[in-house]
C-alpha cells in the first residue's frame, strides 16, 4: 500500500502508487485512485497529463514501473490485455480501426467470437442474434448492414462501444468519447453511457476536455503531470483552484 493507503478492496478497480517512467520522464507519478462499482468516473487531465499511460498500465499494454493495480479484489499488476478482458475489464480506443470490409453486424459478431475458427454454422446463428441485440443496445439497430465507412463519426463511436461491450465487461474504460462530436451528439452519447451504467456497467470516461463530461459523471479524478491534483464531485472539481490553474488557457 502507498501513502494514500489504497488496497484491493477499496473499489472495483484500484490503482495504488502507480508510476510509469519512460527513461527520464515520469509520465505517471505515484497515482492512487479507486473506481466504485456502478459509478461513472471521469478521469480528466490536460493533454500529456498521463491519462493514456495510466490506462495502458492498467489494461496490460505495458507494466507499470512501480505501484499496484487491483481488479475485483485481485492483484492484476502487469497482467496481459487478454487476461484483463477475460476478468471483465474492457476499453474503447480513440484510434480504433474496425474491419472496413465487414458490415456493422459482422464487426460486432467478430468481436463476440474473435476466433473465426469457432464461428461456424451453429454458433454463427447464435452470435448473430446476440450481435443484433448488441447493435440495438448501442443505437446501431438501423445500421446493421452498413459498413463502418458509411457511419457518421458518432456511429463509429457506437460501434467501438459495441465492440467493447461484446466482451461482456463489468467495467469499460471509455477513451475521449466526445472528441469531434457536436453538442447534440454529446448528449445522445451521454444518454447511451448512462443507459449502460443503468444496466450495471461501471464506466471510467477519460477526457482532456471537461465539455459534456461534468454533467455525465458522478465523480472525477483530475491529474496533471502524472499526479492527482483533485478528486470529487463535478461541483468540487469545477470550484477547485488547482484544476482551474491546470486548465488556464487550455480551453
Ligand atoms: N511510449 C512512450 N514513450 C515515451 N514517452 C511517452 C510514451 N507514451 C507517453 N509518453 C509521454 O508521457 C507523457 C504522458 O502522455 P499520455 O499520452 O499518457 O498523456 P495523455 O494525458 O493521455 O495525453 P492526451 O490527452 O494528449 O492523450 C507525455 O509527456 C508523453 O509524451
Amino acid at each position: 500500500m502507498s501513502a494514500d493507503g489504497l488496497g484491493p478492496d477499496d473499489g472495483v478497480l484500484v490503482a495504488d502508487g502507480l508510476t510509469k517512467r519512460f527513461g527520464g520522464l515520469t509520465a505517471v507519478d505515484d497515482l492512487s485512485f479507486a473506481v466504485e462499482e456502478g459509478e461513472i468516473l471521469g478521469f480528466i487531465g490536460p493533454n500529456g497529463a498521463g491519462k493514456s499511460t495510466t490506462f495502458n498500465c492498467i489494461t496490460g499494454r505495458y507494466p507499470p514501473t512501480e505501484g499496484r493495480v487491483y481488479y475485483r479484489g485481485e492483484e492484476v499488476t502487469g497482467a496481459e490485455s487478454y487476461d484483463m478482458v477475460k476478468a471483465g475489464l474492457a476499453r474503447t480506443f480513440q484510434e480504433f480501426r474496425p474491419f472496413s470490409d465487414r458490415t456493422v453486424l459482422r464487426n460486432i459478431q467478430t468481436a463476440l467470437v474473435p476466433d473465426e475458427l469457432f464461428s461456424t454454422s451453429g454458433l454463427r446463428g447464435e452470435t448473430r442474434q446476440q450481435a443484433i441485440e448488441l447493435c440495438e443496445r448501442v443505437g446501431l439497430g438501423d445500421d446493421l448492414y452498413r459498413t463502418p465507412s458509411e457511419l457518421p463519426h458518432a456511429g463509429m463511436l457506437r460501434l467501438e462501444l459495441g465492440r467493447a461491450m461484446a466482451t461482456d465487461p463489468d467495467l469499460i474504460l471509455v477513451d475521449e468519447p466526445f472528441a469531434g462530436l457536436a453538442e447534440a451528439e454529446v448528449k445522445q452519447l451521454s444518454a447511451l453511457l448512462e443507459e449502460l451504467r443503468g444496466a450495471g456497467t461501471t464506466l471510467v470516461v477519460v477526457d482532456h476536455n471537461m465539455r459534456g463530461l461534468l454533467s455525465l459523471i458522478d465523480r472525477a479524478v483530475v491529474i496533471n503531470f502524472g499526479a492527482k491534483i483533485a478528486e470529487g464531485t463535478p461541483e468540487e472539481i469545477r470550484a477547485d483552484p488547482e484544476v482551474q490553474e491546470a486548465y488556464l488557457g487550455g480551453e
